[in-house]
């Protein structure tokens, strides 16, 4: 089965990370980090930074990979790439997809308004700590999760297995 590709950013600085309301789309109405489909001809750490930019207009020279999710089930067939940023260049400003966009600490975070399993993995996001997820949804209740934190070097290769 061939899963859809997907990239989520957090911008961070010492105890804050950055999230956007969805206002259109897919989760509208929840708070998310950037991100979105990697399109054709483009890599994933290309889509990361382009999704980043539409999203936030937020340059970024170097993403951190973090974490990789796979979602299960009706509807979401997916993988999705997460990654951390600490150095972003130009002005913050909100955007037809995301608004509005807000810094919050890591001891608020409106899980309550999020994706269910964001609560699940964010403290490993949080904590640059790299983890590998599967998520699997049964409508729009998490029915099984499976998240363990991963060493560095064995993510790595299991990401360049899939570029
Ligand atoms: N926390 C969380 N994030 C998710 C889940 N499912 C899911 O796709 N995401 C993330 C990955 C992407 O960053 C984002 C969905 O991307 P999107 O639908 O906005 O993609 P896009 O920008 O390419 O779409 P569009 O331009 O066609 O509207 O949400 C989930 O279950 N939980």
């Amino acid at each position: 089965m061939k899963r859809k590709v997907y990239t989520l950013i957090f911008v961070k600085k010492h105890n804050e990370v950055l999230l956007g309301l969805k206002v259109r789309g897919f989760g509208v109405g929840l708070w998310n980090g950037f991100g979105g489909k990697v399109e054709t001809g483009e890599s994933i750490h290309e889509g990361a930074k382009r999704e980043l930019k539409e999203e936030s207009n937020l340059n970024v020279n170097s993403l951190e990979h973090v974490g990789i999710i796979t979602y299960e089930g009706d509807p979401c067939q997916s993988v999705v790439h997460v990654f951390t940023t600490y150095n972003t260049a130009g002005q913050l400003k909100v955007s037809e997809e995301m608004n509005p966009i807000t810094w919050y600490k890591f001891n608020d975070i409106p899980y309550q308004k999020m994706w269910p399993d964001a609560k699940l993995w964010y403290p490993y996001m949080l904590q640059d700590k790299y983890f590998v997820a599967v998520i699997k949804y049964i409508g729009a209740k998490i029915s099984e999760t499976f998240i363990t934190p991963c060493d560095a070097n064995k993510i790595q290769t299991v990401f360049k297995s899939m570029v």
